[in-house]
């Protein structure tokens, strides 16, 4: 069977600058190959500005791509027009960071997470009726912990978490199959960090939900995830199950941001990794392997050639010349 979703050296490169100034170009992801396999959550781990965020907006094409290819259940959807994609909108939805700023305040809850429901007919083009809506609305609001009366008010009266309960009942209600989740619980208290991460989790087993769940926060990915893809200026640089990433990463620069978690239970590196300097601008990435301006295992090799993605034989691909495990 074919992966969910698939993207094959996929870039994303923004114009920046002005005219008078000149332009220049922004590589946000540069060339990135992977797969999503139904079923899976794969985490999107990266310091900022590494290319998360535009990544996942690109796998869903809510954002125009530069080049490369992405299938969504087998068909290509890199370059499809907004009348080809309607219908697989419903499939793929994106759970954002800023619970408040994706939920139109003047609107009624019940409202907000009905309003997929009202644009998008059903697969034989039959709109859905008030009744159906309004049993739909009473599955959702019982399937992300919202009590019944939470529909008649408005998104201000709630906290940050049960706010993004109610992104999360908005993003299920056409029954998506690929959930793209954006950062979605790095606003919140650590307190309630923990019952979304849950919810996401009893979700995804109950309804057979696919996630690309896109964080910074190591320990929130270990719990989730079921693979990760490590990201460093807009390219992968170690991919595999999480389990063998975040407890023995091959990659520096893995290892690295695992040293960097305060509490050790998160991964057990080989080595303790601190990284130098910032970095680099996606403007003008560095030679040959881009990290090898700030890894601590740097050889003259690394500054001339780029090293691509290898199979490390133990269910993970790493882009190093030197390796952590060999
Ligand atoms: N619309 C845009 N125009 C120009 N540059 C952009 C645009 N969107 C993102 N970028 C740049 O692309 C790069 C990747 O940004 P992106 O938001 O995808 O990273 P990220 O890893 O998700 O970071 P963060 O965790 O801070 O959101 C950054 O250098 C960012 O400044």
């Amino acid at each position: 069977m074919s992966a969910l979703l698939e993207t094959r050296t996929l870039s994303k490169h923004y114009r920046i600058g002005s005219a008078l100034r000149g332009y220049r170009t922004l590589r946000a992801v540069d060339g990135i190959s992977l797969q999503v396999e139904r079923g899976e959550v794969l985490g999107l781990v990266g310091e900022s500005g590494c290319g998360k965020s535009t990544l996942g907006r690109c796998m869903l094409r809510l954002t125009e791509i530069t080049a490369g290819e992405i299938l969504f259940d087998g068909r290509d959807i890199s370059r499809a027009s907004d009348k080809r994609l309607r219908p697989l909108r419903p499939r793929m939805q994106m759970v954002f960071q800023d619970s408040y700023a994706s939920l139109n305040p003047r609107r009624r809850v019940g409202d907000l997470i009905a309003e997929p429901l009202r644009i998008h007919t059903h697969a034989d083009g039959a709109r859905r009726g008030e009744a159906e809506i309004a049993e739909r609305l009473g599955e959702l609001s019982h399937l992300v912990g919202l009590p019944q009366s939470a529909l008649q008010r408005y998104p201000h009266e709630f906290s940050g978490g049960q706010r993004q309960r109610i992104n999360i009942a908005r993003a299920l209600a056409l029954s998506p199959d690929l959930v793209v989740a954006d950062e979605p619980v790095s606003a919140l208290d650590v307190s309630i960090q923990a019952q979304i991460v849950n919810l996401f989790m009893d979700l995804q087993e109950s309804l057979g939900l696919t996630y690309v769940f896109v964080a910074h926060d190591l320990s929130v990915v270990r719990q989730i995830a079921t693979r990760v893809a490590v990201m460093y200026l807009g390219a992968v640089v170690e991919i595999g199950p999480a389990d063998t990433v975040l407890h023995s990463p091959a990659h520096p620069y893995t290892a690295a941001l695992i040293s960097a978690v305060p509490e050790p239970s998160v991964g057990v590196t080989t080595r303790r990794i601190t990284l130098s300097g910032d970095v680099p601008s996606p403007v003008s990435p560095p030679s040959g392997c881009r990290f090898h301006t700030r890894c601590p295992s740097a050889q003259a090799l690394c500054s001339m050639t780029a090293p691509a993605l290898q199979d490390m034989g133990d269910g993970r691909e790493a882009a190093c010349h030197f390796p952590l495990l060999t």
